[in-house]
This record gives C-alpha cells, sequence and structure tokens, in this order.
C-alpha cells in the first residue's frame, strides 16, 4: 500500500487534495458530498481543502468495516498484535518529519513541538505493543478443587473523538490501547485539524492491521453524535471540552456505553519562596506557552509566594518577551499561530476582559503579525502575563486555551491549597519547592488527576493522564487503560457433582 504524499516545503505552499475520510483499509472520496466544510493553515489563514463530511451512510461504512476487522483481530494473540503495532512505530519513526511538518500546516504549533507529539504517538504505540503481550487474568482457587479464572476481553468497536490541539497524538493515544487489547476503533478528529490523523490510519493499515481496524469518518458534532448513538459502538474516548463532554455522556447514556473523558482545565501553579527560581520560571513557562498555550494541563493559575513574587516576575516576563514567534516551521520558532481566528479574537477578549477587571498586562496580549508577507493572514499574538491578577477575575475561573499566564501571590501553604483548590475542574497542579516534605503534603492535599513537583506539563506515556471532577473520567496512558478498553470475564469450573438444593 502506498502511502499519500503530503510533503511540504514551507508555509502557504501545501493544499491537500488527497481525501481525509478512511475506512477498510483506504482513503475514501465520499459520493454525491453533501455538505463540506473549509480547514485552514493558521500560519497564513490559507485555505488548506474542502473537509469532505460524514452522515449516516458513512458512519454506517465504517463502524460496519470496524466490526468486520474486530472479528479477525481480537482472535489474535498479543503478541500478534504486538508485531503489527512496532511495525507501525517503525513506519512512524521513518515518516516523523512528515507527520510533523503536516502537523504544523493544519495546527500552528511550533515544528519542534509537532516532533515531539510524533514522538509521544509513536512512544505509545509501542508502550502498548509491549502491554498487548501482557493480558493475563487471574486464577481463583475454589473449594473441593473447583476454581475460576477471569478473562479480560475486548470491548468491539470502540470510537475515538478528537480535539483540535494534539491532532496526531490523540489519535495515538486513544488508538494505541484500544488496539493492543483487541478492539478496533473508528476516530473522529476535530473538523478544524483532520489532516494527520489519516496518516495513522494508513500507516495502520501498511504495518498489516487488518482492513476496517482503524478507520477515520470526518466531521463535527453530528458525525460525532451519529458515532456515539451507533448501536454497534461499545464505547466511546473522547477528549475536548466540558460542555461537549457532558453532551457525549449523556447520548453514551443511551446505549449504557464505557466513556472515557478527556476534558478541560484550569489548573494551580504552586510556587513556593524556597523554590529555585530559574526552574521555577522554566516550569510556568512549560506550564503556559506550549503549543500557543492551547494546552488542557496547563497551569495558568501561577501562586507565587509573595516573598518571591518580584523577582518571579522579572524574569518571567523577560524570558516571555524573548519567545520567538513566527512562521512555525522554521527551526528558530518557539510559538506558531494559534488554531483559528475566532479562537484568536476570543483569547484576545479574555485578555482585554482581565484589563477591564484590573489585571495589569505585563507583557503580550496583542495581535501580532509577522513581517514575512506570507504570514500577514495568520493567527499570532504575543505571549501574555497578566499580574495583579484575583481570584474572581474571568482570566483565573475559566479556561483561556491561549497564551496567557494568570499571576498570583499567596502567603501561606493553606491558603495556597485552598485557593487552587477552589475550582471545579481537577486536570492538572504543579507545586515547586525545595522542601521535600512540603512537597508531598501539598500533592496530597490538590485535587488534580496529574500533578507535578518541581516539573510541569510532561507526559511520559507510561504514566496515567487524566483529570478529577469535571475534568474528565478515567485516565489514557500507562497499565491502567487495559482495564478501561476490556471488559472482565469470569468462568467458574466445577470439578466435583452439583450440590443441588432440589
Ligand atoms: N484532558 C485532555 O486530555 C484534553 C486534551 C486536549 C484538549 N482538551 C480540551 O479540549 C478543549 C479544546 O478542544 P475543542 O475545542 O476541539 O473541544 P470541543 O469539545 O469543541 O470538540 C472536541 C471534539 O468533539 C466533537 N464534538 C463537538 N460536539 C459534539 C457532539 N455534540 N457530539 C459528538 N462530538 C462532538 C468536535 O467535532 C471535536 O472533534 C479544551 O477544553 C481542552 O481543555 C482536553
Ligand atoms: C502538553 N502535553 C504534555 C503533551 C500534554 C498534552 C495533553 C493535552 O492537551
Amino acid at each position: 500500500m502506498r502511502l499519500a504524499a503530503l510533503r511540504c516545503a514551507s508555509s502557504g505552499t501545501v493544499d491537500v487534495k488527497v481525501p481525509l475520510n478512511f475506512w477498510c483499509g483506504d482513503r475514501v472520496k465520499i459520493k454525491d458530498v453533501s455538505t463540506t466544510e473549509p480547514v485552514y493553515e493558521p500560519a497564513t489563514g490559507r485555505v488548506l481543502c474542502e473537509l469532505e463530511l460524514c452522515g449516516s451512510l458513512e458512519v454506517n461504512q465504517a463502524v460496519q468495516a470496524a466490526q468486520s476487522a474486530y472479528q479477525a483481530w481480537s482472535r489474535m494473540s498479543g503478541m500478534e498484535r504486538a508485531h503489527i503495532m512496532i511495525e507501525a512505530a517503525r513506519i512512524i519513526e521513518n515518516r516523523r518529519e512528515d507527520i510533523a511538518e503536516i502537523e504544523v500546516v493544519n495546527n500552528g504549533k511550533s515544528i519542534t513541538e509537532a516532533r515531539m507529539d510524533v514522538d509521544s504517538a509513536r512512544l505509545c504505540i509501542e508502550y502498548y505493543a509491549g502491554v498487548a503481550s501482557t493480558l493475563a487474568g487471574q486464577h481463583i482457587q475454589l473449594p473441593g478443587g473447583s476454581f475460576a479464572y477471569t478473562r479480560r476481553e475486548p470491548l468491539g468497536v470502540c470510537v475515538g473523538i478528537g480535539a483540535w490541539n494534539y491532532p496526531f497524538q490523540i489519535a495515538a493515544w486513544k488508538s494505541a490501547p484500544a488496539l493492543a487489547c483487541g478492539n478496533s476503533m473508528v476516530f473522529k478528529p476535530s473538523p478544524v485539524t483532520p489532516v494527520t490523523a489519516v496518516m495513522l490510519a494508513e500507516i495502520y493499515a501498511k504495518a498489516g492491521t487488518p482492513e476496517g481496524l482503524f478507520n477515520i469518518v470526518q466531521g463535527g458534532q453530528e458525525t460525532g453524535s451519529l458515532l456515539c448513538h451507533h448501536p454497534d459502538v461499545a464505547k466511546v474516548s473522547f477528549t475536548g471540552s466540558v460542555p461537549t463532554g457532558k453532551k457525549i455522556m449523556e447520548m453514551c447514556s443511551k446505549g449504557v456505553k464505557q466513556v472515557t473523558l478527556e476534558l478541560g482545565g484550569k489548573s494551580p501553579l504552586l510556587i513556593f519562596e524556597d523554590s529555585d527560581l530559574g526552574n521555577a520560571v522554566k516550569g510556568a513557562l512549560m506550564a503556559n506557552f506550549l503549543s500557543q498555550g492551547q494546552v488542557c494541563s496547563n497551569g495558568t493559575r501561577v501562586f507565587v509566594q509573595r516573598q518571591m513574587l518580584p523577582e518571579f516576575l522579572e524574569e518571567v516576563v523577560r524570558r516571555t518577551k524573548d519567545i520567538e514567534i513566527g512562521d512555525p516551521l522554521l527551526e528558530s520558532t518557539r510559538m506558531g499561530a494559534l488554531v483559528s481566528r475566532p479562537h484568536l479574537d476570543r483569547v484576545l477578549g479574555y485578555v482585554e476582559q482581565a484589563r477591564k477587571e484590573g489585571a495589569k498586562v505585563l507583557c503580550g496580549g496583542e495581535p501580532f503579525v509577522p513581517l514575512d508577507p506570507k504570514l500577514r493572514g495568520g493567527y499570532y499574538m504575543t505571549p501574555c502575563v497578566l499580574g495583579d491578577c484575583t481570584d474572581d477575575m474571568t482570566c483565573v475561573k475559566e479556561e483561556i486555551f491561549g497564551p496567557v499566564m494568570s499571576v498570583l501571590s499567596f502567603e501561606t501553604e493553606e491558603e495556597a491549597l485552598l485557593r487552587a483548590n477552589n475550582s471545579a475542574l481537577g486536570l492538572a497542579a504543579g507545586v515547586f519547592t525545595s522542601d521535600v516534605k512540603r512537597a508531598h503534603r501539598v500533592v496530597e492535599h490538590l485535587k488534580a488527576g496529574s500533578c507535578f513537583i518541581n516539573n510541569y506539563n510532561i507526559t511520559p506515556v507510561e504514566v496515567p493522564f487524566g483529570g478529577f471532577k469535571m475534568s474528565g473520567i478515567g485516565r489514557e496512558n500507562g497499565q491502567v487503560t487495559v482495564e478501561h478498553y476490556t471488559q472482565m470475564k469470569t468462568v467458574f469450573v466445577e470439578m466435583g457433582d452439583v450440590d443441588s438444593l432440589f
């Protein structure tokens, strides 16, 4: 099978002509397309392609393909599945640069970050290839030589629905555990970033998965809703906003389907006065400015202990002003374009609102127009640090999902914990301190699913990732995911006679 070529030389030169839907092992051009939607290149504002959206006919075809592949795949041993997944990981490694470049063109993040995302996707598939061969049940002894055993069985056709901030990585983080456990998958990327998930589908097919094992249907909420309601779908794993997550859960409840929900956050980062200043500042930058600030786990409420505040602010503002913004395909660029014009306007609106509510804009928060004429229509802004923030401000309460750091000050550990936990969300949290006892004590009290001590926003694939409270249900990555993509069967075996009461 030939992989569709989409090489790009520089921003502003790519047109996506290949179909972006994929089932039965191939890219599919929809017959009689009724709805299309433009897809943009954030770096330039150009239209990359018109996306063909799937309706019920196409969703049915994809689910049927997944059902038939499931029959073959679920009967293979874990080791057999592992071999194929390792081959998929090898192909990703060979195509790393292609995938990363196309991710940049469709998402706007810097090439340096896109390469890290592709590496995370590959590592995730390698990790779950290893897990596939270790799936096992339990043996339980019963009286009289009788016994019971448990089997971990796959669920069937699983659906993945992705957000636009990590398009290729999310597709891998969902498909790798699902496939390792013997399921098949229909994946729906965000219609804003539809281009790279289909590259993953081609790669799995080329690696030797049965035709229809991993399929892509393109579309927005209508297509997503068709998937959630489909009677042949066993589970939905969703990454996106809290309001959509609630709808997904509601739709899945109709069919009593399992859900994994990876939702939004408004995570706190606590910096104590005994922290190493350099590391605390680097941590705060990593917690706020990766992917133009469009990261679910970002630590956007930066609480700094009063005595350290002046030196922290001076250093964090200095380093934020130094961030090189521009063409995301250039090696020197550290911050690319936000994902869309409406999203950029929304983020700039939050900065304006913060100003009105009394926050001090210490740097950034303005639209940015690069000198290169081809980038003038792109969606850029300068990364922003807001000082004098208070807990009641909109910028401190709501997920902005852009490069905007809100800095707050605190006096005591107890006060910082109370304020940090005062949120309906609980995806992540961080603490910087050189006091090891304080670090663990604080983390014990933080109401968040993913906590970092003296670092922020690292997500090794062998470590579970996910949220408390309204930030989600279930986990991605790590061993625990096996529980989310399998169901347990218990088998009782009688070795004696039936002891009947009748
Ligand atoms: N916790 C995590 O792991 C994680 C990771 C990345 C992003 N996010 C969150 O995602 C959000 C940003 O992403 P977004 O704007 O793409 O989110 P979104 O909720 O708008 O959309 C996410 C996906 O859901 C689909 N969708 C929308 N309505 C639907 C419906 N009614 N039925 C089925 N599918 C539907 C969209 O087409 C898209 O594919 C942020 O809140 C961010 O925090 C969370
Ligand atoms: C930035 N990380 C560390 C890759 C986390 C991505 C998870 C979701 O946005």
